[in-house]
């Protein structure tokens, strides 16, 4: 089939009853619910982008063993220039989101694409784990299905390891094998966007401890598997504010859910990976899957900072601030963080690595730079913006006060902005800036840029003892033979 529209996308989650539970109430029908027919909205104007002779070379190629057109997420780069190919892709559907939807179909489709290229590491283990992944990325490519994912167990007793946790089938682990597959029980987290895409892949963090066998698990089902329960957060809007109050929180909630399996079979051929730790602990390690959709996440998060950095621009525009050195001082810094990442995607791109397959990769200690910096420059721009904003971000009226024909004067004459800036466009700066850095929505991603790929605590851990804790310190060795020999010559 090759590239979907948005209306196929929509026929699907139409045709499908997935169980959702949304504040208390079991979701009949997804698109029923403003919050999560929204996202639903923006997902097909992604697909359509697809179709659109502007993006179509941008995003798409022709897929070379069916013919087909497909989506640049599913190219297994062999090349610097792949890797660009790709990139252009990642980023038209970043700019279509202004970075906000982190969870887009492109992310997941390139781990996927990253489990196939290695499949054969999985093969090692079990031929048929091997055959399995390699059948599921032809099927996700060719009918250009849409992901979620769920990594990661519950939050109940963190210093132990799965085995050990009070109830055994807290984190999802495999009750028994049967003649058609696995059955599985127990949750996972934090599945984003679950309710609306096509299917759902489980694989695992490493950690695994010996005793954590049935834990150590991988495969994929559709999303409206039987005994898949899928439980929303609180929603961070109702899907029904109006887009002049809250420009983005109205389009671009990202719902997550908890993924519960209650006795779920998976059947034999969705299984990659089962019962071995040794394979669960290195399956991050030996497929690329931290890698190579670290490059969609490295231009999406480009694109949401440069975002971020504009908006605190214009607010600071808006009203004159940005007269003041300490404003300059501010917005400088945002820019330059800016400029630190898109120099690091580009050294991550141009000083790419292939492995001994020649699967092409960005530049690992790069993206993981990016990677490091993000949870601090993000952050960082959403308080710049509350600094600089300060006590008029609280103090927006609605549309509907514009709407008023009372007090259309005194909004007019009281919320105008700098000379140029009309009272409309400065309150909708505002707003565009509340939702960003005081709503609910805003927080979630701010926490989504900490958190989205693992605890960026222990992932810089980890790159300083992969990277420097080596005891070598050849500089400082030279710099202290050179000070002890003359400290020597001096007696
Ligand atoms: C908005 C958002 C969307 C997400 N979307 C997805 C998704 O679609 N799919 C998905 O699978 N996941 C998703 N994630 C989950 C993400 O992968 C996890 O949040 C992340 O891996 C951190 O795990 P945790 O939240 O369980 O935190 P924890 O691991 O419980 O950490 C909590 C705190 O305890 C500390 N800590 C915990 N264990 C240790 C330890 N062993 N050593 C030292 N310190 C420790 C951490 O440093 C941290 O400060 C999303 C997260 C967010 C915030």
């Amino acid at each position: 089939m090759g590239i979907r529209t948005g209306e196929q996308y929509i026929n699907a989650v139409k045709s499908r009853k997935p169980e959702v539970w949304l504040e208390g109430r079991k979701v009949e029908n997804v698109l029923d619910e403003p919050v999560l027919k929204q996202a639903v909205i923006e997902i097909a104007k992604l697909y359509d982008l697809q179709h659109d002779p502007e993006y179509k070379e941008q995003i798409t190629h022709i897929c070379e063993e069916t013919g087909e057109r497909v989506n640049n997420a599913f190219l297994e780069p062999r090349s610097y220039e792949d890797l660009i190919k790709r990139r252009k892709a990642f980023e038209a559907y970043a700019k279509a989101t202004f970075g906000l939807m982190g969870r887009s179909p492109d992310f997941l489709n390139v781990v996927l694409t990253s489990l196939y290229s290695n499949a054969h590491f999985l093969e090692k283990y079990n031929p048929q784990w091997g055959e399995n992944i390699r059948d599921y990325y032809k099927y996700i490519r060719d009918n250009d299905l849409f992901l979620t994912h769920a990594i990661v167990n519950p939050q109940n007793d963190r210093r132990k390891s799965s085995h050990e946790q009070k109830d055994m089938f807290t984190h999802l682990g495999v009750v028994e094998e049967t003649v058609e597959g696995l059955i599985v029980r127990g949750a996972k987290f934090l599945a984003t966007l679950a309710p609306v895409t096509d299917e759902v892949i489980i694989y695992t963090f490493p950690g695994f401890q010996p005793g954590d066998e049935r834990y150590a698990i991988s495969f994929a089902l559709p999303i409206d598997t039987p005994g898949l329960r899928i439980i929303c957060r609180e929603s961070m809007q109702d899907g029904k504010r109006p887009l002049f109050d809250h420009p983005l929180a109205s389009r671009f909630e990202e719902i997550d859910a908890l993924l519960v399996f209650k006795d779920v079979l998976i059947p034999w051929d969705r299984v990659f990976l089962y019962n071995n730790v040794e394979a669960a602990n290195l399956l991050y390690p030996k497929t690329g899957i931290a890698q190579q959709p670290s490059h969609q996440s490295a231009v999406r998060g480009l694109v949401k900072l440069q975002f971020a950095a504009e908006v605190a621009a214009r607010l600071a525009d808006s009203i004159g601030v940005d007269a003041y050195l300490h404003v300059q001082e501010k917005l400088g810094e945002l820019f330059q963080s800016v400029e630190t990442i898109r120099a690091l995607l580009h050294a991550a791109e141009y000083e790419y690595e292939t492995t001994p397959e020649g699967e092409v990769m960005p530049n690992g200690v790069a993206l993981e730079t990016i990677r490091g910096h993000m949870p601090n420059m993000y952050p960082r721009a959403i308080e710049v913006m509350q600094i600089l904003g300060a006590g008029g971000l609280l103090l927006s009226p609605t549309g509907a006060d514009f709407e008023s024909e009372e007090l259309r004067e005194d909004l007019d004459r009281y919320y105008v902005g700098r000379e140029g800036i009309s009272g409309v466009e400065r309150v909708s700066i505002f707003k565009l800036a509340w939702d960003l850095c005081g709503e609910a929505f805003g927080q979630r991603l701010l926490q989504y840029e900490r958190y989205y790929t693992g605890d960026p605590i222990r992932k810089k851990a980890i790159f300083y003892n992969n990277i420097k804790r080596n005891g070598k310190f050849d500089m400082v060795d030279e710099a202290l033979k050179v000070g002890q020999s003359k400290e020597l010559s001096n007696k």
